[in-house]
C-alpha cells in the first residue's frame, strides 16, 4: 500500500480496479489532521484519555472537489471512526510481538494490541464529532498528532459497531438535537444473548456509558475564516469547564437505558479509562483529577453481572487490558506553572505567542495537562529504566515540563511554544 501525499492527480486516476484487485493500493489521504498535539510524546494513547483534546480535519479537494458534498449527513452522528496512517512511525517495519505499556514489558502479538507499529501502520480512532463547517470537521477526544494523514471517515453506529447490541432491536427512533436516536425496550434488552462462558459472565466489566458533553464548546470555532476561529478561542477567558461542571452527567447502562444513551461511546476521557499503546479497552482508574475542580467527572462504574442475569455483555478483553499496573498518578502544579498557564490569552490578542489555538481557557489547558499526565504517558522503558525523571511535551501552543515522582507527577513549567524554543536555542 502506498500513501500519496497531497496528490496532484485525482483519486480515481490513482485507484484503478486492477490495483484494488491486486491489493496494490494507492491511498490518497482524504485530509490531514490539525491537532492540539504536535508530537507523539504526551499525545494520549487513546481518545478516551482526554476528552478535551481537539482537532480539525479538512477534506482534501483533490479527493472531492466539493468537500461539503462528501460530508453531507455526517453531522447527524455524534461520533465518527477515523482511519489514519501513523505517519511518524519512522519506519514501516514492525514486529510480530510488541510490548504494550499495560503489559509492563511483557510481549503479546501485535494484533492483540493497539500498537502504532503494525503492518500498514493504520490507526483507528473513535472521535467525538463536534461540528462540520464546509469541508472541515471539528473533533474532540483524539489521539492523533498534527499532520496525520486520514484515509477514511465512517460514522459510529452502535447497532453495527458494538457487539453489546447484537440481536437487540432498536425499536423506535427519535430526532433530538438533530441527532438520530433509537430506543431499546426493556424486553429487547432482556433477550440479549449470552454467548460468554459463565465464568466470564460473572466477572466485572466496564459498561458503556454516556457522558453528556456540554462543553458548549462544541462550538468548535471554525474560520476566522471559520477554521481559525475554532483555533482561536475567543472565549478562552471564560471557563467553559465551569459550565461542564454543572452539566456533565455520567450514567451507567442499566437494562432500561435507551439505546441512544448506549449509542454514545464511552466518553471516558475524564474518567481515565486510559488505553495504552497495546490496550483496546479502558481500565477503570481512580481519579486523581477529582481533587480539584473536576470532581464532577465520575469514573464509569463497573458492574458485576450476576450469573444467569438477564443483562450480559457480549464482548470480552484479556485481563491485562483492565488489570494493568499503569498508575493513576496524582498531578500537581507548582505555583509557578499555575501562574504561567494563567498568562495564556485568547487568540487574537497582540501577544499571539501566548494565545491558545484549541484550549478555551487556562482552566481547560490545566485539565488537559492533568488528564494526560495522570494516565502516565511515559513508555515502559522510560518509566522503568531511565533515571531522568524530567518529561517534556506539548499541548496546543504550550510546551510543558514536568517531573515524575513516586505515584505523582509535578508540572514545573508551561511556556508558550515559541518562548520555549527561544530558551532552548539560547542554551
Ligand atoms: C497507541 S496509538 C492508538 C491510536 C488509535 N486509537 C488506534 O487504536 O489505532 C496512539 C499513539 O500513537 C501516536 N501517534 C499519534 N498520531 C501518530 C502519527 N501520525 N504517527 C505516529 N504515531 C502517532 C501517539 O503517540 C499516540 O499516543
Amino acid at each position: 500500500m502506498h500513501s500519496q501525499k497531497r496528490s496532484s492527480g485525482s483519486w480515481s486516476e490513482c485507484c484503478t480496479r486492477s490495483s484494488l484487485e491486486s491489493g496494490n493500493i494507492v491511498t490518497i489521504p482524504v485530509g490531514y489532521i490539525d491537532s492540539c498535539f504536535s508530537a507523539k510524546n504526551g499525545t494520549p494513547r487513546q481518545p478516551s484519555v482526554c476528552r478535551l483534546s481537539r482537532a480539525c480535519l479538512t477534506i482534501n479537494k483533490s479527493v472531492f472537489n466539493n468537500p461539503e458534498h462528501c460530508l453531507m449527513g455526517l453531522e447527524q452522528f455524534s461520533h465518527i471512526w477515523i482511519l489514519f496512517i501513523f505517519h511518524k512511525n519512522g519506519h514501516l517495519s514492525c514486529k510480530a510481538k510488541v510490548q504494550p505499556p499495560r503489559l509492563n514489558g511483557a510481549k503479546t502479538g501485535v494484533f492483540s494490541t493497539r500498537s502504532p507499529h503494525r503492518p500498514n501502520a493504520i490507526g483507528l480512532t473513535l472521535a467525538k464529532l463536534e461540528k462540520i463547517e464546509g469541508g472541515t470537521i471539528y473533533l474532540s477526544g483524539i489521539d492523533m498528532i498534527r499532520g496525520t494523514p486520514v484515509l477514511d471517515i465512517k460514522p459510529y453506529i452502535l447497532e453495527y459497531d458494538s457487539p453489546q447490541n447484537a440481536d437487540l432491536s432498536a425499536n423506535t427512533h427519535n430526532e433530538q438535537d438533530g441527532k438520530l436516536e433509537s430506543r431499546y425496550s426493556q424486553e429487547a434488552v432482556d433477550v440479549t444473548h449470552n454467548w460468554d462462558a459463565p465464568d466470564k459472565l460473572q466477572s466485572s466489566k466496564t459498561r458503556p456509558c454516556q457522558s453528556q458533553d456540554t462543553f458548549s464548546g462544541s462550538d468548535c470555532p471554525v474560520s476566522k475564516s471559520n477554521r481559525d476561529k475554532y483555533l482561536d478561542r475567543e472565549n478562552s477567558n471564560k471557563t467553559e469547564l465551569g459550565k461542564a461542571e454543572c452539566n456533565v452527567q455520567r450514567v451507567d447502562i442499566t437494562p432500561a437505558m435507551t439505546q441512544s444513551q448506549r449509542s454514545h461511546p464511552v466518553t471516558t476521557a475524564d474518567t481515565h479509562l486510559s488505553q495504552d499503546t497495546g490496550g483496546t479497552v479502558g481500565e477503570e482508574k481512580s481519579m486523581s483529577i477529582q481533587h480539584e475542580q473536576f470532581s464532577e467527572f465520575q469514573p464509569v462504574q463497573e458492574q458485576h453481572v450476576p450469573a444467569g442475569g438477564n443483562f450480559t455483555l457480549s464482548s470480552s478483553v484479556p485481563p491485562w487490558v483492565r488489570n494493568s499496573s499503569v498508575a493513576n498518578l496524582q498531578v500537581r502544579f507548582t505555583p509557578h506553572s499555575e501562574a504561567e498557564i494563567k498568562q495564556f490569552k485568547a487568540a487574537g490578542s497582540p501577544d499571539a505567542a501566548k494565545s491558545f489555538r484549541y484550549c478555551r481557557s487556562p482552566e481547560e489547558m490545566k485539565h488537559v495537562i492533568t488528564t494526560i499526565l495522570s494516565a502516565d504517558p511515559r513508555s515502559v522503558y522510560r518509566r522503568k529504566q531511565c533515571q531522568d525523571r524530567l518529561f517534556y511535551f506539548t499541548v496546543d501552543t504550550a510546551h510543558i515540563t514536568c517531573w515524575f515522582g513516586e505515584e505523582f507527577v509535578e508540572v514545573l513549567q508551561v511556556k508558550p511554544l515559541e518562548a520555549s524554543r527561544d530558551a532552548a536555542s539560547s542554551v
